[in-house]
């Protein structure tokens, strides 16, 4: 497995760096960013926070915009944001170029209807295939945080509560809490996964909490003034699936707030401390 590095800069002390090589699970070659905190250069193994961005975004969205470096220099977090998608040629897209579908919209699903299946695995890619790329090749711990923004905030939740043990944090930023019944969900489910929809129930936050056999503790945050709220983000199915279920989850509704980067920004430093707290033991 090797790393080819695309650029670096001096952050906070500490360094972001992005990164290209061979993704032998998405069949593909893939691009991600790792913030690594001043501690990474003192000889320390640092956990780790995985962040899944949103529809549209690469893996530079966030470190360029959720002003995340700071904190996680002082809390001694490293960070990585892989990109949304696999990317390149031969990748399908969205025959109408929609930004929804495709790519830029992998919906962090392992797909199994042709002709997306060989490459759109974001799945297994964020799960197993990167943490293993980033546990060889930077001085980091076996302890793991997850969080993400709308369809990476879903992602993040998924991630979680398919692999009880593998993650110790979990937050989401607004995240597309029940895809099963949402636009977006629905446009992509049923072309990725097909349209036997019980099939669909195996990648939906809400239809997995009812399942869940570890009680991770949720942090998400929602803007109220966020436009995609009502329609595509529901963040009421999350909570009461979360109620049904038992499941400790705080959800905060920000008054005032939007879908876009200056809501995470906002509270960035809230989650970065949720999972310090969890991670730093
Ligand atoms: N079509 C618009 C809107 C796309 C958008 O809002 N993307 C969000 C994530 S939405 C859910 O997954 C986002 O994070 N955008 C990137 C950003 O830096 O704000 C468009 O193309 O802009």
């Amino acid at each position: 497995m090797t790393l080819e590095i695309v650029s670096s800069n001096k952050s906070f002390g500490g360094w972001h760096k992005r990164y290209r090589h061979r993704s032998s699970t998405l069949n593909c070659a893939m691009q991600f960013a790792v913030y690594l905190p001043p501690q990474a250069e003192q000889g320390a193994k640092l956990p780790v926070l995985y962040w899944l961005s949103g529809l549209t975004c690469t893996d530079e969205n966030f470190m360029h915009k959720a002003g995340a470096h700071r904190l996680a220099a002082e809390l001694g977090l490293v960070i990585v944001a892989p990109d949304t998608s696999p990317r390149g040629e031969g990748v399908p897209d969205d025959p109408d170029g929609a930004w929804d579908f495709g790519l830029g919209a992998g919906f962090y699903l392992n797909a199994t209807q042709e002709p997306w299946a060989r490459h759109y695995r974001m799945h297994d890619y964020v799960v197993q295939e990167l943490p293993d790329l980033i546990e060889a090749h930077f001085p980091v711990s076996e302890r793991r945080g997850i969080s993400g923004h709308s369809m990476g905030g879903h992602g993040a939740l998924v991630c979680a509560l398919r692999n009880p043990g593998r993650y110790q944090s979990l937050s989401a930023f607004a995240p597309i809490s029940n895809p099963l019944n949402c636009p977006w969900g629905e446009k992509a489910f049923s072309r990725y996964l097909g349209d036997d929809r019980a099939r669909w129930r195996e990648w939906d936050a809400c239809a997995l909490l009812a399942e869940a056999t570890e009680r991770l503790p949720i942090l998400v945050d929602q803007g109220d003034r966020d436009d995609f709220l009502p329609t595509q983000l529901k963040a009421e199915a999350l909570q009461a699936a979360a109620e049904a279920a038992n499941h400790p989850l705080t959800l905060r509704l920000q008054p005032g707030y939007d879908h876009s980067y200056y809501f995470i920004a906002s509270f960035i430093d809230d989650h970065l401390r949720h999972h310090a707290k969890a991670l730093l033991v």
